[in-house]
């Protein structure tokens, strides 16, 4: 038997401080505000904008949703998210990723606010994550994965810690977070040879890839820490994570389910990240 990481329990112990922050700006005349900008109805952007919407309202931010057709022209695009960059009222801007091919993800990178980038997509959040400078946004998947694993006392120092998965928005910064808390970091993808013995070396497994129930129990360490951060969609429209929960569960000491585990963390880091920014703007 196992110890669930509930993504629940560190959203409520960040609750009350994140409410408080977000009055002392209301104080001032400032609502925190997080325009999350979402093309198409992608299952996964779904969830996250629900997920996002719950944890903001309880921590007194407010969200605008700027929902695009998921054919919306560039031009159109582009220039509603200017608008939003330039809008004193806006602090923090998600953008929903990947978007559709006739879309340029580059065009965002390259114009966003960095000061409203709270999901750390810009090149200047990503060269303070990697050079360890705290006053950027790191993504926050990834910020919201090292969070669980602290949420739960697990220690990271000196710890084998495989990350499966190369993305930018998680597998890689979440590599240069956990080599800031001092583990010894492994990167595997989809190229990786002999995938399976390197994840048995892991103490702590997390999984970022977006493939359905692909970490079995054979593939890890007896009493690994395993955080799922997989989002995959079935056809029920169910949430499932990257690991067979119910094989793996027993073999592990912590693990994190999906829903309910890693994604949980994460809405509420978006809302502490878009508290800050409205911070630093006003
Ligand atoms: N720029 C960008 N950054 C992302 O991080 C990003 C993205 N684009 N596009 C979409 C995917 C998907 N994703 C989720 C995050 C949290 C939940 C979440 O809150 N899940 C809750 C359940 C929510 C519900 O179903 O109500 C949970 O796991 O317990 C879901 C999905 C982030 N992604």
């Amino acid at each position: 038997m196992s110890t669930l990481m509930k993504g629940m329990e560190v959203a409520k112990a960040m609750k009350e401080g994140l409410y408080t922050q977000a009055g002392e700006l209301k104080a001032k005349g400032v609502t925190p505000t997080l325009a999350i900008v979402r093309v198409g109805e992608s299952p996964d952007d779904m969830a996250y904008e629900r997920g996002a919407i719950k944890r903001c309202e309880g921590a007194g931010v407010a969200i605008r949703v700027c929902a695009f057709p998921k054919d919306v022209e560039k031009g159109e695009f582009e220039s509603a998210f200017l608008e939003l960059n330039e809008d004193p009222e806006v602090h923090g801007i998600l953008v929903f990723q990947p978007l559709p091919k006739q879309l340029d993800e580059d065009f965002v990178k390259a114009n966003i606010n960095p000061l409203k980038d709270v999901d750390g997509m810009c090149t200047t959040n990503m060269g303070k994550v990697f050079s360890g400078d705290h006053t950027g946004y790191a993504p926050c998947t990834a910020e919201g994965a090292v969070l669980l694993l602290k949420h739960y006392g697990i220690q990271i120092a000196g710890k084998n810690v495989v990350v499966l998965g190369r993305s930018t928005v998680v597998g890689k910064p979440l590599s240069i977070l956990l080599l800031g808390e001092n583990a010894t970091v492994t990167i595997c993808h989809s190229k990786t040879k002999d995938l399976d013995q390197v994840l048995r070396r892991a103490d702590i497994l997390v999984v970022a890839v977006g493939v359905a129930k692909l970490v079995k129990a054979s593939m890890i360490k007896e009493g690994a820490v395993v955080v799922d951060v997989g989002i995959n969609v079935n056809a029920e429209g169910k949430l499932i994570g990257d690991v067979d929960f119910d094989e793996v569960e027993p073999k592990a000491s912590f693990i994190s389910p999906v829903p309910g585990g890693a994604g949980s963390v994460t809405t509420s880091v978006l809302a502490s990240h878009t508290i800050q920014a409205a911070f630093s703007l006003s």
